[in-house]
């Protein structure tokens, strides 16, 4: 596949996104019994080789791709787009962490891959970035920032959260004109939670679901357990069978 599947170019942002109005689409891959990881947390491949692909070509779509501190500890991902042939040359997706007490381990994949690649930076490669509370230790800054990553301190929600409200705020100051949000539980949860942005304006623009045919059982679930309540009403916009998947994309109805 050398283009991007049709319906996510439908219903993604392009060009259309501004870096005023970040678009902001959530994505997961789960079980038909809606767990995300197995007990523990333990990292199970649910998308099939079709709706991984798919997930990378997302990737490529957004200026940046985010996930939690818990989601790089637990499956240390790389979060590239390297299924994409490297020929097309589409710039990489700015990796960026929410971390509010900065536990980013820097021996984590990520910080090594562009520690030790430096001809892949800005071709399939970008330096990870990690959004922290504002009252995290300068020592410990420097020691993340010296280990390679760049540091962005933010002031932190009631809850020590990087509140999702601001994130678009956060993205604009940062450049960034979209960001897909790939988990984990938690984060999916916070942002499914919060309606709004700070200009009053919906927060999540679009969810693109991945259900893979198969039951996990005892593991982690979409929204964390008893945060199940307040949910919003979601609209399904497309269903696309890729391989042995479904993918849904949604959005979220007005409240
Ligand atoms: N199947 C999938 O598509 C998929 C995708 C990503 C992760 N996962 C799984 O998710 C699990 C990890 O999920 P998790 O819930 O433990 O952690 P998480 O990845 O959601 O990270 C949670 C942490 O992020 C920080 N954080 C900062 N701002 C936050 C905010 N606004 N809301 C919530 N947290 C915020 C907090 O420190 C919090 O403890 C792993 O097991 C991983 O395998 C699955
Ligand atoms: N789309 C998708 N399908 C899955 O079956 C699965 N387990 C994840 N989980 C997301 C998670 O963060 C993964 O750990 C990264 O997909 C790791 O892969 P990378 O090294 O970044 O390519 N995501």
């Amino acid at each position: 596949m050398t283009t991007a599947p049709r319906f996510l170019v439908d219903h993604l942002p392009s060009a259309s996104a501004t870096v005023e109005r970040p678009h902001v689409t959530l994505t997961w891959a789960q079980s038909l019994d809606s767990k995300i990881a197995g007990p523990g947390g333990l990292r199970v491949i649910l998308s099939g080789p079709e709706s991984m692909l798919m997930t990378h070509w997302m990737r490529s779509m957004h200026d940046a791709i985010l996930i939690g501190v818990n989601t790089l500890i637990l499956d240390n991902p790389r979060l590239q787009a390297n299924l994409i042939p490297p020929e097309l040359n589409l710039p990489p997706p700015q990796p960026l962490i929410l971390d509010p007490k900065l536990r980013f381990p820097t021996d984590s994949r990520i910080l090594h891959e562009w520690n030790t690649k430096p001809n892949q930076r800005g071709k399939t490669l970008r330096q990870p970035w990690i959004i922290c509370g504002d009252n995290v230790p300068p020592e410990r800054i420097k020691l993340v920032e010296d280990a390679g990553a760049r540091v962005v301190p933010v002031e932190l929600d009631q809850n020590g959260h990087i509140p999702p409200s601001s994130l678009p705020m956060i993205l604009t100051s940062l450049n960034l004109r979209s960001v897909m949000i790939e988990g984990g539980s938690k984060v999916l949860s916070s942002f499914l939670h919060t309606p709004t942005r700070d200009d009053g304006s919906r927060l999540v623009d679009s969810a693109v679901v991945t259900v893979a045919p198969m039951f996990i059982g005892e593991g982690i679930g979409v929204v964390p357990l008893g945060e199940d309540v307040g949910l919003p009403k979601m609209k399904n916009v497309h269903t696309e069978t890729m391989g042995k998947d479904a993918v849904m994309i949604c959005h979220v109805e007005d409240q």
